[in-house]
């Protein structure tokens, strides 16, 4: 029988973390032969399966990725921006799949992957859902038909513990409007509205972020003009949804040459 190809998680006792070792598991596509977490972690030492509530995997939770690595075909990362970039640079040398569905990144971040790409498959996506990157097509397509007269405005909601804002998701649901409306997205997003801020600009994109409790990730693009408003909207109930489109990324990777992708890419939309 074949061998079945070798996955490396990091992050591994995170949110993502363990809902990517449950669903590498139950699908058995991969083979998970690495399960990093930083240096200093509670969780250096465990078994990644009793972490999970899984029972014993055999595969000990490590601060050291280059064993790990060498014997993966496919890294998947949902760690921070630092850690990702710094796991590129070891997956490339590796020639490892790269999934990243880190987000915060700043251009610094986007500029490294785009390197470790000319060595090996990086595929990044702020959200790895079939769901949402429909989603983000579709809000291109609105944003085309559109004109200035219809205001976009971007609310996100995520639990308690997400650190960065907006999220990775509402930036892409951005950025495809601005490309649809063809303006330059960084110049008209508009975020953290607070005290008098004078009445709304027209053309800019704007962002309001929730913070609350276990919510998992909800996201809406309105498009309001004067007597009407259309909004779209996603809400993800389950982090198994982004591990499910992470683990299709890793297999269709394989099969790709080095290079920079996203999750158009691998759903073909
Ligand atoms: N693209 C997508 O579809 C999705 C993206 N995300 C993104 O994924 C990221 C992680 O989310 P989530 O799982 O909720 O966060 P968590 O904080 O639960 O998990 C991140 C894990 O990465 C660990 N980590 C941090 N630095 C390193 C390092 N240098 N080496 C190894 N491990 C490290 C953290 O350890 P410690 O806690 O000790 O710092 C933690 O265990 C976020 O950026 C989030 O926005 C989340 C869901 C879907
Ligand atoms: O941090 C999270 O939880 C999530 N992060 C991603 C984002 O920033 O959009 C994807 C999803 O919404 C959950």
């Amino acid at each position: 029988m074949m061998e079945k190809p070798g996955i490396v998680i990091t992050g591994a006792s995170g949110r993502m973390g363990q809902a990517l070792a449950k669903l590498v598991v139950a699908q058995g596509r991969f083979q998970i032969v690495g399960a990093i977490e930083r240096e200093g972690s509670a969780a250096l030492g465990r078994d990644l399966g009793a972490l999970c509530g899984l029972g014993e995997l055999g595969v000990t939770v490590t601060d050291d990725p280059l064993p790990a690595f060498a014997k993966a075909r496919a890294l998947v990362d949902f760690t921070s921006p630092a850690a990702s970039v710094a796991f590129a640079a070891l997956a490339a040398q590796a020639r490892l799949v790269h999934v990243v569905g880190t987000t915060g990144m700043e251009p610094e971040h986007h500029r490294k992957l785009d390197l470790a790409a000319h060595h090996a498959v990086v595929i990044q996506a702020g959200n790895m859902s079939l769901g949402v990157n429909l989603l983000t097509r579709l809000t291109q397509k609105i944003a085309e038909a559109l004109d200035a007269d219809w205001d976009i405005e971007i609310v996100e909601a995520h639990h308690r513990m997400k650190v960065d804002a907006p999220s990775g998701t509402a930036l892409m649901l951005g950025e495809a409007a601005a490309k649809g409306r063809g303006i330059d997205h960084d110049k008209a997003r508009v975020s953290g509205r607070d005290g008098i801020t004078g009445a709304r600009e027209k053309g800019t994109i704007g962002y309001s972020a929730i913070r609350g409790g276990d919510i998992v990730g909800e996201h809406d693009v309105i498009f309001a003009a004067d007597g009407e408003r259309i909004i779209l909207r996603h809400i993800a109930t389950d982090r198994a949804l982004f591990a499910r489109g992470a683990l299709k990324a890793a297999a269709w990777g394989l099969d790709q040459k080095p290079g920079r992708y996203d999750m158009m890419d691998v759903l073909g939309l």
